[in-house]
């Protein structure tokens, strides 16, 4: 699916915040956005998941996102918010897997064995019938992530997923995007880690007020001080430690 953005601008009613993007087209793959906390970048993810409202500002192949997913595609993007909190609200973990599927419309066995498939993949099995507020922080981030995965969307909207994750849920989550990229799907994740970004992604977006200031690839972003600078970022460590190497060219990771 190719999402197209065209002349988009978004003001939050109740403060000066405003977001605006004049052209761009998403196509199939990982897309990572970075930048500074406030923006705009859970903004933008919330408007790619018709969460705010986009007007004809966003295409999905060629319809309006809310005429997209009226037609039977509710389960063509998912979204993972960034505070579990504001995600989970099902009385137990198999029920808030299960939630989006049936809010999707599919078949009650299909439900069912993909809810059992993500309990197992996540490690969630044990915790079934735990309410989602009882799980660690890592394994509500993870159940977030779980819930958005298992409709198997064509455009996977994850505001950082890897926050609060520890290694191995990083490494899991890591495996799992690799297999959708692989499938051909997009994935569009907002992050503040430079390590995974070096060594995960081959082209990142950088925002600053409201509007995207850079593309292009991540060794191209971390040769730009004036820009880090500008964005507040730091390379990341494998860079970092080239630069007080000496080393030339940088290395982006050790992957
Ligand atoms: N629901 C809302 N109502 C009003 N203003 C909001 C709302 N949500 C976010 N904002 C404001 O919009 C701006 C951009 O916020 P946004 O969450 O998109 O930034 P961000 O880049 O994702 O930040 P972070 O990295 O901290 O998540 C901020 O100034 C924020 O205070």
């Amino acid at each position: 699916m190719q999402i197209k953005i065209k002349s988009l601008h978004y003001r939050y009613p109740e403060t000066n915040f405003s977001l605006d993007i004049p052209d761009l087209t998403l196509s199939p793959g990982l897309i990572c956005l970075v930048g500074q906390n406030g923006s705009g970048k859970s903004t933008l993810l919330k408007l790619l998941a018709d969460l705010l409202p986009a007007g004809d500002a966003i295409k999905a192949d060629g319809q309006t996102l809310s005429e997209y997913l009226a037609s039977g595609r509710l389960s063509k993007i998912a979204y993972a918010f960034q505070d579990p909190n504001d995600q989970l609200f099902n009385s137990s973990v198999e029920k808030e897997l299960a939630w989006s599927m049936k809010q999707a419309k599919l078949p009650e066995d299909e439900i069912a064995r993909r809810t059992e498939a993500a309990l197992k993949e996540f490690g969630l099995a044990e915790f079934r019938d735990l309410n989602p507020y009882d799980l660690s922080l890592s394994g509500k981030k993870l159940l977030t992530i779980a819930s958005a995965l298992v409709l198997d969307p064509e455009v996977c909207l994850l505001d950082e997923p890897l926050m609060s994750l520890d290694y191995p849920g990083r490494c899991l989550v890591t495996r799992l995007l690799e297999k959708r990229l692989a499938q051909g799907k997009t994935v569009i994740m907002i992050t503040h880690d430079m390590d995974w970004l070096a060594e995960n992604c081959q082209e990142v977006y950088a925002m600053s007020q409201g509007h995207l200031v850079y593309h292009g690839p991540v060794h191209q972003l971390f040769s730009d001080q004036e820009l880090l600078d500008r964005l507040g970022l730091l390379p990341a460590k494998t860079w970092q430690l080239s630069q007080l190497l000496g080393l030339k060219p940088e290395v982006l990771s050790l992957k």
